[in-house]
């Protein structure tokens, strides 16, 4: 664990660790997570002063803030609770803190079942829909979709390197939806049996451009050559901000060792002197997608084609970006 200082609750670490270790994945779920971490945080500060309290609260966010750096749901959950913290004691800023947390994790759920409602809209009955990763906006749509009584099936990517395909797979059986799993490789011969490629998103540019899980790209791309509309399911805390004013999404690389174990190493270099040397892996979590290569953006507020997410992007965010744990 890093020293983050004495300021930080253990329940915040702990929490900023399960993050970063992926015990907690998936871009809305780490939002909730580190909006409730901080209400934590403000429930059991031991601060006296209110300017203390406010350090600490600074202290954790920017704990929580530097585990994973492409969902961008987690910089804007933090920001919105930050932005919420008000009052001139510490019993007051407690207060602040605790009901803002409280108001975005209610609005996150509410945004997600809303999203569904209009992602399901794009389904109809015997349509097949294929899936990268585990994404709980997109599995949004499939849920509303079957309590709207649309009889769908799935083709499930397993996504490597660390299968969370199968979080979906296991998530849509136990809807009733029947799924086929497939390795990654396949996804251009079973395009020919789906009517949708459904994914969620980490991060959306200004743009339009969608940063999701690594092998979304290949198969937008193989998706638009087999003339398959391309949906992402993303609610709002997925647009970043600061891509209005030319920033770029940095893409988290992860450790070597979940595409190549310990055990698959020794079998490639198996007792050939030198040949592990000369051996690495590359394991970045993310790409981008052009906004070309999607059809529709599914989020809280509607559809939207990429290209005009920028305006919604603006209304909500405006056009300055702080960053409260720094200040
Ligand atoms: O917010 P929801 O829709 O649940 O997930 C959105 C995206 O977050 C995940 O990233 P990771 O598994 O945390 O690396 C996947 O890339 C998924 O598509």
């Amino acid at each position: 664990m890093d020293d983050r200082g004495h300021d930080v609750a253990p329940a915040v670490e702990t929490t900023a660790d399960e993050i970063a270790a992926m015990e907690i994945r998936g871009a809305a779920t780490i939002a909730d997570a580190a909006a409730e971490a901080l209400a934590i945080q403000a429930q059991r500060s031991d601060a006296d002063r209110p300017d203390a309290f406010e350090r600490q609260l600074r202290a954790a966010a920017k704990a929580l803030y530097e585990t994973r750096p492409t969902a961008v749901s987690l910089p804007n959950a933090l920001r919105y609770v930050l932005a919420g913290m008000d009052g001139e004691t510490v019993a007051k800023l407690r207060a602040s803190i605790v009901d803002r947390a409280g108001e975005f994790r209610r609005d996150l759920d509410r945004a997600q079942s809303k999203l569904g409602s209009v992602g399901a809209n794009r389904l109809r009955d015997g349509d097949v829909v294929m899936t990268h990763c585990h994404s709980t906006d997109a599995l949004a749509c499939l849920e509303a979709a079957v309590e709207d009584g649309t009889e769908i099936e799935a083709i499930v990517k397993e996504t490597r390197p660390r299968m969370q395909g199968h979080i979906t797979a296991g998530q849509l059986r136990e809807w009733g939806v029947p799924v086929t799993v497939i390795v990654d490789g396949a996804a251009r011969r079973y395009l020919d049996r789906a009517d949708h490629v459904l994914v969620g998103a980490d991060s959306i540019a200004a743009d339009g451009s969608v940063i999701n899980k690594i092998g979304t790209s290949g198969l937008a791309v193989l998706a638009r050559e087999r003339g398959v509309p391309v949906t992402v399911a993303a609610q709002t805390i997925k647009l970043h901000p600061d891509t209005m004013t030319g920033h770029t999404v940095e893409i988290e690389r992860r450790d070597e060792r979940e595409v190549l174990d310990e055990e698959a190493r020794a079998a490639i270099t198996d007792g050939v002197d030198g040949v592990d040397d000369g051996l690495t892996a590359e394991n970045p979590a993310f790409d981008v997608t052009p906004p070309r290569y999607v059809d529709a953006i599914v989020t809280e507020h509607g559809q939207f084609p990429p290209e005009t997410i920028v305006t919604l992007m603006r209304e909500l965010f405006g056009e300055t970006v702080d960053e409260p744990w720094e200040l």
